[in-house]
């Protein structure tokens, strides 16, 4: 449906160094999807999308959509509906009109028009703001606004800049839930962009996680979660991040030795590294693995948790402590009864790792549960 082939950013702006906001992003987006990008700011989430809807030009590369090359087209030709960030509304025109506006290109019937804006205004809640100016909005009004406009267009493809960002989180949660039924009637195709992890979980089928203008990965949120693609993915996926430790790498027996200061170690059998993990690892004097908070046991195993704090927040127990010079936090979905100070017995599995290579990609995940 949509295909990003190979595309760069670059900005030249005079008298200042060039800013490489996207690099050689290849992504494939399916007919019906709804696709998150995801990142931290300045990460190149609005260039993208402005390039796919053509109010910024690429660099290099070339996007195609429904199998027609549109990164030379004007907006107006690409069949592209876009709500932006700064909401770009119409000031002499009312919230009304602003929506009907985005219609009269599509020949449509006084009727049909009126009907459908009344429909879109319904659903982002709306109605009673249709004869106002966008002066006379707040900054949540004029977002939905703009959300309404680019709705209720007939378009292949809608592209959406953090459109939910101004709104409070119960109208926020009521309308993502809406959004994406009206997206999945209708099997709209959808890209937006967030910074918020429960929103891109909560809306996409897929995320495409972004850091300083490189894809990172793209993927749905279970596979985010249990197969990270490299560092970056594993630390910024999952909540409270997963625990990361510095190991030093030996040989041992059946595979390798993994230690993490003194008095904790993992044995890592060969038969659960692929090849090219075990060349890696045979290669390594150190690496990285890491582990989620809610993989590590509480109450029972060999390791020590010196715990530092302990929060019950209502459904799950979050328990920080130090181990073997480590700081670790766990989750677990009991009720654990330690204070700070006290040592409690905690398990960390070797089959739970994710080991990092030197170069920061994944080289064996945590086993499947
Ligand atoms: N018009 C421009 N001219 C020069 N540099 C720009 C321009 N637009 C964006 N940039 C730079 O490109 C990089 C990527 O910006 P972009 O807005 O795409 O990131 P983002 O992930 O959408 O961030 P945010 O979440 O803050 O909107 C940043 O370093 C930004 O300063």
């Amino acid at each position: 449906m949509l295909e990003i082939r190979n595309v760069d950013k670059v900005y030249h702006t005079r008298g200042k160094p060039p800013v490489h906001a996207v690099r050689a992003l290849d992504m494939d987006i399916r007919s019906g999807e709804i696709v998150a990008l995801l990142g931290s700011s300045g990460c190149g989430k609005t260039s993208t999308l402005r390039m796919i809807a053509g109010f910024e030009s690429v660099s290099s590369g070339s996007i195609a959509l429904a199998q027609r090359p549109i990164h030379e087209l004007p907006p107006a030709k690409r069949r592209v509906a876009m709500a932006f960030e700064g909401y770009s509304l119409y000031p002499p025109l009312t919230v009304r009109e602003n929506i009907a506006f985005a219609l009269k290109a599509q020949q449509l019937s006084r009727s049909e028009i009126a009907q459908r804006v009344d429909n879109i205004a319904r659903l982002v809640e709306i109605e009673d703001i249709l004869d106002s100016h966008p002066r006379a909005l707040s900054g949540g009004q004029q977002q939905r606004v703009s959300l309404a406009r680019a709705l209720v267009r007939d378009a292949d493809l809608y592209l959406l800049d953090e459109p939910m960002g101004q709104l409070e989180p119960q109208l926020r949660a009521v309308l993502r839930g809406r959004i994406k039924g009206l997206l999945a009637e209708r099997g709209m195709t959808a890209i937006f962009v967030t910074h918020d992890q429960t929103e891109a979980s909560a809306l996409a089928d897929r995320i495409a996680v972004m850091e300083d203008g490189v894809l990172q990965q793209f993927a749905n949120e279970r596979e985010l979660k249990n197969r990270p693609a490299n560092l970056f993915v594993a630390s910024f996926i999952g909540e409270p991040p997963m625990n990361l430790l510095e190991t030093t790498v030996r040989r041992a027996e059946a595979g390798f030795r993994l230690t993490a200061g003194s008095g904790m170690a993992f044995d890592i059998p060969s038969q659960t590294l692929a090849p090219a993990a075990q060349q890696a690892l045979a290669q390594a004097d150190r690496i990285k693995v890491g582990i989620r908070p809610q993989r590590i046991a509480i109450g029972s195993g060999e390791a020590r948790l010196r715990v530092v704090s302990n929060q019950w927040l209502g459904d799950q127990s979050h328990v920080a402590g130090e181990c073997a010079g480590h700081l670790l936090v766990a989750v677990t979905s009991s009720r654990v009864a330690a204070r700070p100070g006290d040592v409690v017995p905690c398990a960390l599995d070797a089959k739970n790792l994710h080991l990092f290579g030197t170069d920061g990609l994944c080289i064996r995940h945590a086993e499947a549960r």
